[in-house]
């Protein structure tokens, strides 16, 4: 018999993906349901972002991932003890009053997310249904298509790339494992291409490459050239996608790209020629966080022809999302969920965002654990399309074969494929 009675919570601390300290918590029901989630921290994080307790933070005086976990044993478990995982909201109520401020610092972000996420793992796992199942139930019908970050710039990488990252998407692909094979294969073709020509072949976080490139059209070119050396075609079988991560080109007022400054309305006019000479439908933060009348243009000069992206713009939160819906600034919004804190708040979002007919696109962070609860994040939602970095690099490829997986499971999920980018 089910009985999702929290009977205890624990948390733990691990490794994520760059070796930096990070939280799993494991949460235990009454009738044996043992659930855990690991908990991602980004790099290239937005201002408004939930604030996550993170070690050698000099923003954190000194409390750590170690406080995070004793906050989860001393003070969340408690309160938390005794209620159904299932009833996430009530869950995620007691997170954010246990809290209490805007930005989850006093307890930190990523203490409250992995309760957040346990709670849900748990509630899965005692229903025996699988995770995206329990989120989406008899509406989740889609498979989302990959955004698979493949080359990188900005701050990321030493070379002459202001773009933070270049990502192949096999939208004309008719199924998820298709969209997989072909994404790996143009990834080889990559591999070779730059070695031919003498170029660093070594991976960045996300598993991308990072050679020494000279401008970001090079960049743009030698995908085109993969794309076709894996007998693709670009624009046909796989389309571009970019995330610029403005807020980081953005000092005193304007962008510095390519060794020149720009004002938004450059920003603008250099995505417009870049999107008429390839194949890209899709760019992520093209203007800095703050920059709410740039946003507003660029989504009145593009917004019809491509997906304009909010990340650090939005940072999952919901009040944010509402404000750049009213003010008509972009026509999609990146989510994740440790952006926010809490899996309500997270769904909250992605319903605001998908209500206002723009597209939801669930997000991994670039320090990542195997944890693949995005996955069925994803699929719950009817997101239709996913960005979780290269085809390597294991706790990239755990949400990706967690895909598989669904995918083979379930033959009733159809692969978005171009309905995607339908506006
Ligand atoms: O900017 C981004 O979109 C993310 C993930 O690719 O990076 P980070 O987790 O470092 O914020
Ligand atoms: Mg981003």
């Amino acid at each position: 018999m089910m009985n999702d009675t929290i009977r205890s919570v624990q948390a733990f601390e691990i490794l994520d993906s760059r070796g930096n300290p990070t939280l799993t918590v494991r949460m235990t029901l009454e009738d044996g349901t043992e659930a855990f989630a690991s908990v991602p921290s980004g790099a290239s994080t937005g201002i408004h972002e939930a604030v996550e307790l993170r070690d050698g933070g000099a923003r954190f005086q000194g409390k750590g991932v170690q406080t995070a976990v004793r906050h989860v044993n001393e003070i969340i478990a408690p309160q938390v003890v005794g209620m159904s995982a299932g009833d996430q909201a009530d869950v995620d109520h007691v997170l954010q009053s246990l809290d209490g401020t805007m930005q989850k610092s006093r307890l930190g972000s990523n203490a409250l997310l992995g309760v957040s996420m346990a709670a849900l793992r748990a509630a899965a796992v005692s229903r025996r249904v699988p995770l995206y199942r329990y989120i989406g139930g008899a509406q989740a019908t889609t498979l989302p298509v990959p955004l698979l970050n493949v080359l990188n710039g900005g701050a990321h990488a030493d070379n002459n790339v202001d773009i933070q990252e270049f990502m192949i998407v096999p939208a004309g692909a008719g199924t998820f494992s298709e969209a997989m094979r072909m994404a790996s294969e143009t990834y080889h073709a990559l591999k070779a291409l730059l070695k031919s020509q003498g170029l660093r072949t070594a991976v960045g976080d996300e598993g991308g490459f990072a050679p020494d490139l000279r401008s970001d059209t090079e960049a743009l070119d030698l995908l085109l050239k993969a794309i076709q050396t894996a007998g693709l075609e670009a624009g046909k079988d796989i389309v571009l996608a970019l995330d610029v991560a403005a807020s980081e080109l953005y000092r005193e007022g304007t962008y510095h790209v390519g060794g020149e400054s720009k004002t938004a309305k450059d920003m603008v006019e250099w995505y417009r020629t870049l999107v008429e000479a390839y194949p890209i439908v899709s760019i992520e933060d093209g203007l800095a966080e703050d920059d709410w009348a740039g946003w507003s243009d660029l989504r009145q000069q593009l917004g019809d022809r491509i997906q304009l992206v909010g990340d650090d713009l939005f940072v999952t939160n919901p009040t944010r999302i509402v404000r750049g819906i009213e003010e008509n600034v972009a026509n999609a919004v990146l989510i994740k969920l440790n952006q926010i804190g809490t899996v309500s708040e997270t769904l909250e979002a992605i319903h605001r965002t998908h209500r206002a007919g723009w597209q939801a696109i669930v997000s991994h962070r670039s320090g990542e654990t195997e944890d693949t609860t995005i996955a069925d994040l994803t699929v719950g939602v009817n997101g239709t399309q996913i960005k979780t970095g290269a085809p390597a690099r294991s706790e990239r490829v755990a949400k990706y074969n967690r895909l598989l997986l669904i995918e083979a499971d379930d033959p009733s999920l159809e692969y978005a494929g171009w309905e995607a980018f339908h506006r």
